[in-house]
């Protein structure tokens, strides 16, 4: 059965880790033959570590260049760390730093906060800090274009967040993410999933990956490419 709206009861932790067996080239071609191949973000954006995975519902950020501390801005939500504190479980914290491309924009006591309030990791359209104290932390993945010992801390801010935001695309200028929409990372790249289709991804992606196994295994038992290909109907 496909699911076609995401309903309140779905199950974040059980999806994701379904997802974290299944790669991104095979998302992107279920994606590519359902109509949606403008999904994947900026090739630049990339784990720490390449080896890296990620899977879970976006909570989006957004932030600009912005020079006052939380005193002085009149966002009340923002305070006391409200940004870090509304993290909710199993959550990829998503960023556009709007093209800032100085600072870190996330760091390592970001990452251990988010953390706590069981977030699986970070996808940033900008920078990181504290590249190897993160690398040590379990349990934790992260995705950014670069990494910078530059603090953010009066250059830079969150502006908003769990509001609708663009990330930088690779096959398109933007990509448009939504509070709940799935993020998928690996070594190759990071799709974003509507979340309205998620499960209809998920399924489809499955029975590809079960041909994806029988092909390799195939292939790595001496079968000519030709037969191979005949009996899958697919590279
Ligand atoms: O405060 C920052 O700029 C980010 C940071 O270093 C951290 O989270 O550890
Ligand atoms: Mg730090």
């Amino acid at each position: 059965m496909t699911t076609t709206n995401m309903p309140v009861a779905l199950n974040i932790a059980d999806i994701s880790e379904r997802f974290l067996k299944c790669n991104t080239a095979t998302i992107y071609d279920v994606m590519d033959r359902m109509g949606y191949p403008h999904q994947c973000l900026d090739l630049t954006i990339r784990g720490l570590d390449r080896r890296m995975r990620i899977a879970g519902p976006a909570f989006t950020v957004r932030g600009t260049r912005e020079p006052r501390f939380d005193d002085n801005f009149p966002r009340p939500e923002l305070k006391n760390f409200g940004l870090l504190k509304a993290i909710t479980p199993g959550s990829v914290v998503v960023i556009n730093a709007e093209k800032d491309m100085n600072v870190g924009h996330w760091g390592e006591m970001m990452s251990l906060t988010a953390r706590q309030h069981g977030a699986v990791g970070a996808v940033i359209d900008g920078g990181t800090r504290d590249m190897e104290s993160i690398l040590n932390i379990p349990d934790w993945s992260l995705f950014a274009k670069y990494t910078s010992p530059i603090e953010s801390k009066g250059r830079w801010r969150s502006q908003e967040f769990g509001a609708p935001i663009f990330m930088t695309g690779t096959t398109t200028s933007e990509v448009l993410v939504r509070p709940g929409d799935f993020i998928v990372g690996d070594g190759d790249g990071i799709m974003v999933i509507p979340h309205e289709i998620v499960m209809e991804v998920l399924e489809k992606t499955e029975v590809m990956e079960i041909n994806e196994e029988g092909t390799r295994k195939d292939l790595l038992s001496g079968d000519p490419i030709d037969v191979v290909y005949k009996r899958y109907g697919r590279l």
